[in-house]
């Protein structure tokens, strides 16, 4: 099985180097995404390979910042490979629709719902969360003055030296799933009131898909959303690595991929709960959901409900924990870096003022230079979106700098390593330095900077992940300061389909404004 197509060679890329396993078995790369560190091996693997790395028998990974236009790019023909295939749940969404017409169908009627303009519509909700969010902080920064403990769910704090100290992971999390959950649900979770990891999904799969189009809502139950999606992002990214005929045989004997699928499926009730609600009560808010509602394709078909649910799913998924890591990224690299967290601090203290409302407008942030180099900065170092993301070469072959690839070949240029390129980023490429946003050659910088992808298939909800990570850093670096809990900490991260952080341990206190 392995070793007869290993000797064919029949894709014709036996000549790139990578390890031995990667060449003869999709399984090498199945088990190092399984242990969540993907991105950090494939860089290694460049460092010591150079720009073309056989990561499986049919796929090569390319870590040349030019390569990003030619593989990802419109016009190109590439496609999603079947990677994705193990991203579905309930039908094919946005971002793992494969099929180009099909895609290009959902895009249209998807993109004008994250036009500039429609985002400014969002801007209340997410000034409304982090205005929740502020109260909870600012509760225990007060009774953290007293020497104080919290809950577990609150990120287990306590007060010691006029700070609080905690874990501020999950609070990001409760932020992003409370802003997307009211976006795209039409109302929060409700994780930030609850101060825990809770959202409503329907008890059965089955019965909520039977009870579309009768007008009933499927009984719910509560589920810790943030760690079903953890573990679905971790699953799909690991069984999306191999061949397809495998792929039902892992999920029903080994136990970490059966229990992945349960998360799946879970995650899918999450959706299924809140749209039924939300379809039984209609309102009049201008939401993501209702948008997605009025949206029509260019035969004026509006989407079915199930497609509206695997819409909405999608937008859950791709606008929470990227966000809620991102955020969470950029705070442990101010916490650990004083000097950038003052200056920063400085320019939002100016462009703010006295101003008496705690969360910034986006109109106050949305062009304040350092602001904007330290969110880049963090985006750059952390990488929320590192892997590679596969893309095949479509029919008549491919060549990208100067190599040829037969079409049927998957080809992937990884972001972490890109961004890590020290002809482009400097020598301190793997310092947290934003001053570097502002000496770099724009030119060189705009083709390397890859957080959102390139092309057709780039990140559709970019505008609104701006201005949510504006406002957010914005907000809570002007109301807070922070340390590390322990410098000499090494910043823990597990990867499944994106690079999350385990935790942020930091030591807040409200500042003197
Ligand atoms: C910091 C935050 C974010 C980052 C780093 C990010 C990154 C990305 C990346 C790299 C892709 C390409 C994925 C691929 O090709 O496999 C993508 C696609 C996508 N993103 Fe985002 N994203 C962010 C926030 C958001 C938000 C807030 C939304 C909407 C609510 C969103 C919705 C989507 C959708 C629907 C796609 C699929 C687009 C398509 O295939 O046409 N993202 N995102």
């Amino acid at each position: 099985v392995h070793f007869v197509p290993y000797l064919l060679d029949p894709h014709g890329i036996r000549s790139y180097p990578g390890p031995f396993l990667a060449k003869l078995s999709d399984a090498w790369l199945g088990w190092v995404a399984a242990k969540g560190h993907r991105s950090e091996v494939v860089h290694q693997l460049h460092q010591r390979y150079g720009t073309f790395v056989r990561i499986a028998p049919n796929h090569v990974s390319i870590s040349d910042p030019d390569a990003l236009s030619e593989v990802y790019a419109h016009g190109n023909g590439t496609m999603k490979s079947n990677f994705y295939d193990a991203f579905v749940s309930i039908q094919r969404g946005l971002f793992n629709t494969r099929s180009r017409p099909e895609h290009a169908r959902k895009r249209k009627i998807v993109s004008h719902i994250f036009s500039q303009k429609s985002v400014l519509e969002f801007e209340p909700y997410t000034r409304q969360h982090v205005g929740a969010l502020f109260k909870q902080w600012d509760r225990m920064c007060e009774l953290g003055t007293k020497g104080l403990f919290g809950e577990e769910g609150e990120g287990g704090w306590h007060g010691r030296d006029g700070r609080v100290w905690f874990d501020c992971l999950p609070w990001y999390n409760y932020l992003a799933f409370d802003i997307i959950g009211d976006l795209a649900f039409g109302a929060p979770f409700g994780m930030l009131q609850a101060c825990a990891d809770a959202a409503p999904v329907v008890v059965s799969h089955a019965d909520a898909m039977a009870s579309y189009g009768k007008g009933d809502a499927p009984e719910v139950a509560y589920f810790p959303a943030v760690q079903v999606l953890n573990d679905r992002g971790e699953f799909s990214a690991s069984l999306g690595v191999l061949p397809p005929h495998w792929r039902p045989l892992v999920v029903r004997f080994i136990p970490w991929y059966r229990n992945g699928n349960k998360a799946v499926k879970r995650l899918a009730g999450i959706a299924i709960a809140a749209v039924a609600k939300r379809l039984t009560a209609p309102t009049d808010r201008s939401d993501l959901l209702a948008k997605l509602q009025e949206g029509k394709d260019d035969d004026g078909n509006p989407m079915g409900r199930e497609e509206l649910t695997a819409e909405a799913l999608t937008q859950l998924i791709a606008g929470s924990d990227t966000t809620s890591n991102s955020s969470c990224a950029i705070t442990y690299y101010l916490a650990a870096n004083p000097l950038v967290q003052q200056k920063l601090q400085r320019e939002l203290d100016e462009a703010l003022g006295n101003d008496d409302d705690p969360v910034a407008m986006y109109e106050q942030v949305k062009r304040l230079p350092y602001l904007e180099a330290v969110i880049n900065e963090g985006l750059r170092l952390h990488s929320t979106s590192g892997i590679g993301l596969p893309r095949i070469v479509p029919e008549g072959g491919l060549t990208v700098r100067g190599q040829f690839f037969p079409e049927g070949t998957v080809l992937s240029v990884p972001s972490y390593t890109i961004h890590r390129d020290r002809e482009v980023w400097g020598a301190d490429v793997d310092a947290f330095r934003p001053e570097r946003w502002m000496e770099l050659d724009k030119n060189a910088v705009q083709k390397t900077f890859n957080p959102f992808s390139f092309g057709p298939r780039s990140c559709v909800g970019r505008n609104l992940a701006s201005m949510e990570l504006l406002i957010i850093i914005g907000s809570i670096l002007r109301r807070y300061h922070f340390v590390l809990e322990d410098a000499d900490k090494k910043f823990d991260t597990r990867e499944g389909f994106l690079r999350k952080p385990v935790e942020c341990k930091v030591g807040m206190k409200r500042r003197s404004l």
